[in-house]
């Protein structure tokens, strides 16, 4: 029987959690059985699950959790020693991201496995489960409303009522551009710029093989959604800045590919946060600032946790189908590699 564990979030802003007690329920009902820790932050009430048939355990007590357990989770895990479960979350750890090494050190020496979310795919490479959706809508809204000086910080969680409520105040034209357009994040973004009455002109693959920086340059937000894989030239560079033709002023990259090899906005190297959601990248008489938060969704809790749990629950019934083993293939020669480094 596949015995799952839902984990408490260590980041104290993350409220989402891969399963809702809904799909918990009926995760339940085909013979999943499901420890879920307390957690004083996570948008579903532990009184849920509980009711939706889970055991409830301590926020962090994954680490003595029996050996077969998988541990399921969002975000990073807390620091610590090596990692003997097979854990299922989004680890950002082969793309060579700060901490990335060391991460695959503490699963080598454990011998415990990465089941990473992001590389859950169907046959044609298709992602199964993501947020990107919420991910492109909220970080396209920073970007209006910051360029409106709408922006409350430090942000919060909200709902999509509000925030749409705040997109639909009025303000000062602009024009925006989503790169990665036709994508999860993209469509999101696209969707929250209509609201906010601006209609994006809208990039993908075709658009950018021949980059038209000086149109780039001319919109005033820059949504970045682009799924990078591998190191691709620059959107925007340090002489895009400096050019005095510039009328860009945010850059939202959704993305957040900040420490990464496949960083095309090599102009920002470092992730924004709640508290303070933009950097100034130019100052004086043209600015511009980026916003580069990495936990986007996690601002629409409630959205983002029940369509992502939607999407990732069936796929819990049985972690030997060919997108689990795929993702674990992936895990062990990221770890190789990683020791030949
Ligand atoms: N900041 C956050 O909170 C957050 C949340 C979710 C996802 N993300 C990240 O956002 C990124 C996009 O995720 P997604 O789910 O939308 O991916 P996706 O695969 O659905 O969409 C990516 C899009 O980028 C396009 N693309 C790829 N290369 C391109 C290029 N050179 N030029 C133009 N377009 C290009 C693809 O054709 C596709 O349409 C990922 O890196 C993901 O990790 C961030």
């Amino acid at each position: 029987m596949t015995r799952l564990w839902i984990r408490h979030e260590t980041r104290s802003t993350e409220r989402r959690a891969p399963v809702s007690p809904a799909d918990a329920r009926a995760l339940v009902a085909a013979g999943v059985g499901i420890t879920v820790e307390d957690s004083p932050q996570r948008v579903f009430a532990t009184s849920d699950y509980r009711a939706a048939g889970c055991a409830v355990a301590e926020a962090g007590s994954w680490v003595d959790a029996p050996d077969d357990v998988v541990v399921v989770g969002l975000k990073e895990l807390p620091d610590g020693g090596p990692l003997r479960h097979r854990h299922i979350y989004f680890g950002h750890a082969y793309k060579g991201q700060a901490g990335a090494g060391e991460l695959l050190a503490r699963f080598a020496e454990g011998g415990g496995v990465l089941m990473d979310l992001e590389y859950l795919t169907d046959d044609a490479g298709r992602r199964l489960a993501a947020f990107g959706y919420w991910a492109g809508y909220v970080g396209a809204a920073l970007a209006v409303l910051h360029l409106r000086g709408a922006l409350t910080t430090p942000l919060a969680p909200t709902s999509r009522e509000a925030l749409d409520a705040a997109l639909a105040e009025p303000g000062a034209p602009m024009t925006a551009l989503v790169v990665g357009a036709l994508g999860r994040c993209g469509r999101g973004a696209r969707d929250a710029l209509v609201r906010a009455g601006v209609t994006p002109t809208e990039w993908d693959v075709a658009e950018t093989a021949d980059l038209d920086r000086p149109a780039l340059l001319r919109h005033d937000v820059l949504v970045n959604a682009v799924l990078s894989t591998a190191p691709i030239p620059p959107f925007v560079t340090s002489a895009d800045l400096d050019n005095p033709d510039r009328l860009l002023r945010v850059l939202s990259d959704v993305t957040c590919d900040v420490t990464s090899e496949c960083n095309v906005l090599p102009v920002n190297d470092a992730l924004t946060s709640w508290e303070a959601p933009t950097r100034e990248l130019r100052g004086g008489a043209r600015p511009v600032d980026v916003i580069a938060i990495d936990n986007l969704p996690s601002l629409l809790p409630v959205e983002a946790g029940l369509s992502f749990s939607a999407d990732l629950a069936p796929h819990l019934v049985d972690l030997d189908s060919a997108p689990w083993r795929r993702a674990t293939a992936l895990f062990r020669s990221a770890v190789k590699e990683n020791a030949h480094a």
